[in-house]
């Protein structure tokens, strides 16, 4: 499994980030913007402010001219007042900006989450990438998240590098006049000297913040299960509605919490605490030390030259504040770039899962009838094995159904009868074989055009709680008359008269409080209104009156003819007698179709399997009349 990689160039650093920053600027110009601009008038203004009271204080000292003072304090202030509301404005706007922050970037991920081919949903490798994503954002804010804040401090960095290098110049070109010792200050070899130790202490520092920031790289990994678990106790399982019975009746939030337990990440036993109060929170306060020591270099250098009549008082005040604001200003430019470099391999989890291509997409023969046979299906021995596993589900199956047929699939559990089904459906491709629409491998149609042919219900379908109408339609508008009609066929009318608005009744709670409970078997009644709106040319049903109680069983199969009109119909149920409205039946075992006939050649071969299942469920019935 590929994780998390601590090595990186500086050419990738570049890449990733700028690849990054083009996610941002594509889902919000304004983010960028307003970091950028609100970046360079912060981190400018405080330099205004230094060199005028520089100036006022000078003055004060020296001329004590009232006319320049009053200018000064004048300049001053409303320099100050400007900048300030300016400022403050930006601020606002860029805050706005960054408060959507989440959600852009949670958007990014969804929309990919939301598009990519249904048989990535089940790879392992897949479905690592995304779990790491959120825990790397969650954890540390690595990754798109990180970049945002890094741009800030860039921006700021070098602004403030450029004011304070404008302001400090000076400071090493003016010459101490006083004719004792310290006009070794004038010395160029002093000089040099002085300037590369507070350059070392200023790269030091940050360097030393970088270190520190590593161990989060270093761990990530580590911690990716124990922050899986914590997510899931803390985040997910109060909240999830469908776990909640289990949770009581199991105490299923106690499994969770001791799993948790085992592999918690935030505990002070863990790897990430032990190296935070070890080497990493020791890198840290080095760095906070290293940076105070620069202060005190400043101050004694600029003291020693102002008293060697290098300067004015007035100065003493800008170059401190200056030659501070340099330093912070390198500081946080090389933190960041060292950020940026550990954010790298953040940013290539996300953009590995973010490049994921859509293969079944590819395809452009559009999807027609044949004019003679309508639409035809081949399995032409096809084999498919699920994403990372070993086993295969389907094996060499070989079979042809024809326009307007009802089949009826049968078998025993995890048989492959649902895997037939998607892949029929092209929810995966086979491993090996292929699949025809009218003799054309069905990968070379258009993808949306093949997925238009079929109307499923599957096992573990789900409603989403919204109108019941825009259920049953899957949009926001709807032919009500429409709508209703497949309701009632569904066997769902009575219950549809009876809800408060009609077709505008919300299903469930969660965006309603008026919404409706409906039960499990009006939920597969919804299902299976929702499958006849579409009104596709196959119409699959997986179980489609499992919860179905008897009455409301026997009157979908009644109408099933009449729903089903002259689409072609594959029908999977373990109740056998119900599958006797079909023409064809082919029975599955381990992958394997080893049967097919109409049922009454099937349950006449004894030495079948649709025989022993028939008369396994026959006994039963004939038990429960006695
Ligand atoms: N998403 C998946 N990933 C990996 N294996 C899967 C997946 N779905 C199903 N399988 C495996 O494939 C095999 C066939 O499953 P399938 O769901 O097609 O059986 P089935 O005949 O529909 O079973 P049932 O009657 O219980 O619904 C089973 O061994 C199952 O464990």
């Amino acid at each position: 499994m590929k994780k998390n990689k601590s090595s990186v160039s500086f050419k990738e650093t570049v890449r990733f980030a700028l690849r990054g920053f083009k996610v941002w600027w594509r889902e919000n110009p304004q983010i960028l913007l307003s970091v950028l601009i609100c970046g360079v008038i912060d981190a400018l203004t405080p330099y205004a402010d230094i060199w005028l009271l520089a100036r006022l204080i000078d003055e004060i000292a020296g001329g004590r001219d009232p006319q320049m003072i009053k200018v000064y304090v004048l300049a001053l202030m409303s320099t100050t007042a400007i900048l300030t509301l300016l400022c403050a404005g930006l601020t606002r706007w860029k805050n706005v900006q960054l408060a959507c922050l989440w959600h852009t970037q949670n958007k990014v991920f969804m929309e990919k989450l939301l598009s990519m081919d249904f048989a990535d949903m089940d790879d392992g490798h897949v479905q690592e990438l995304r779990s790491r994503i959120w825990q790397n954002t969650d954890s540390g804010g690595w990754g798109l998240y990180k970049l945002i804040y890094s741009f800030d401090a860039i921006i700021r960095s070098v602004m403030s590098i450029i004011g304070a290098l404008l302001l400090t110049a000076s400071l090493f070109i003016l010459p101490v006049t006083a004719s004792d010792g310290l006009k070794i200050l004038n010395h160029p070899v002093f000089i040099f000297l002085i300037a590369a130790v507070m350059f070392g202490i200023t790269f030091a520092a940050p360097l030393l913040a970088v270190k520190a920031g590593s161990y989060w790289v270093k761990y990530a990994d580590e911690n990716q299960l124990g922050n899986r678990l914590f997510g899931f106790w803390l985040g997910n399982l109060g909240n999830d509605r469908s776990k909640a019975l289990d949770v009581r009746i199991y105490r299923q939030d106690i499994l969770s919490r001791n799993n948790l337990k085992k592999y918690n990440p935030f505990i002070p036993t863990s790897k990430l605490a032990k190296a935070s109060k070890g080497p990493m929170g020791g890198y840290r306060a080095l760095s906070g030390a290293v940076s105070q020591v620069f202060v005190g270099v400043a101050y004694i250098f600029v003291c020693l030259k102002a008293l060697g009549g290098a300067f004015g008082i007035g100065s003493i005040v800008q170059y401190v504040s200056a030659i501070i604001a340099l330093s912070g200003g390198l500081s946080m430019l090389i933190e960041t770039l060292g950020d940026l470099r550990n954010n790298t391999s953040f940013l290539r989890t996300v953009f590995e899962f973010l490049d994921l291509p859509n293969k079944m997409e590819k395809g452009g023969t559009r999807v027609s009838q044949n004019s003679d046979t309508g639409y035809e299906i081949e399995f032409r021995n096809v084999s498919f094995r699920y994403p990372d596993q070993e086993d295969y589900a389907l094996r060499n199956v070989s079979m042809t159904f024809h326009a307007g047929q009802r089949l009826a699939v049968v078998g025993m559990n995890g048989s492959g009868k649902t895997t037939f089904i998607k892949l029929l459906c092209r929810l995966y491709d086979p491993t090996e074989g292929e699949i025809l629409l009218n003799g054309i491998d069905i990968r070379n149609y258009n993808y949306h055009e093949y997925m238009q042919l079929f109307s499923v219900v599957f096992q573990d379908f789900r409603l989403l709680s919204f109108e019941l109408g825009q259920n049953v339609a899957g949009s926001m508008n709807y032919d009500c008359d429409k709508a209703a009609q497949c309701l009632r066929d569904a066997g769902f009318g009575i219950r549809l008269d009876k809800l408060p608005k009609g077709l505008a009744t919300a299903l469930y709670k969660d965006f309603d409080e008026k919404g409706v409970a409906i039960s499990g078997g009006e939920a597969q009644k919804i299902a299976l209104a929702r499958a006849l709106y579409k009104d596709a040319p196959f119409i699959i049903l997986d179980e489609p009156t499992a919860a179905l109680d008897p009455i409301a069983e026997f009157e979908v199969y009644s109408r099933m003819n009449q729903m089903i009109g002259e689409k072609s119909a594959v029908f999977i149920s373990h109740r056998l007698s119900s599958c006797r409205f079909c023409h064809d039946i082919v029975v599955f075992r381990r992958g394997s179709l080893i049967q097919r006939g109409s049922h009454n050649v099937l349950v006449n071969d004894k030495s079948g399997m649709y025989y022993k299942l028939w008369n396994a469920q026959a006994q039963y019935y004939e038990v429960e009349e006695e």
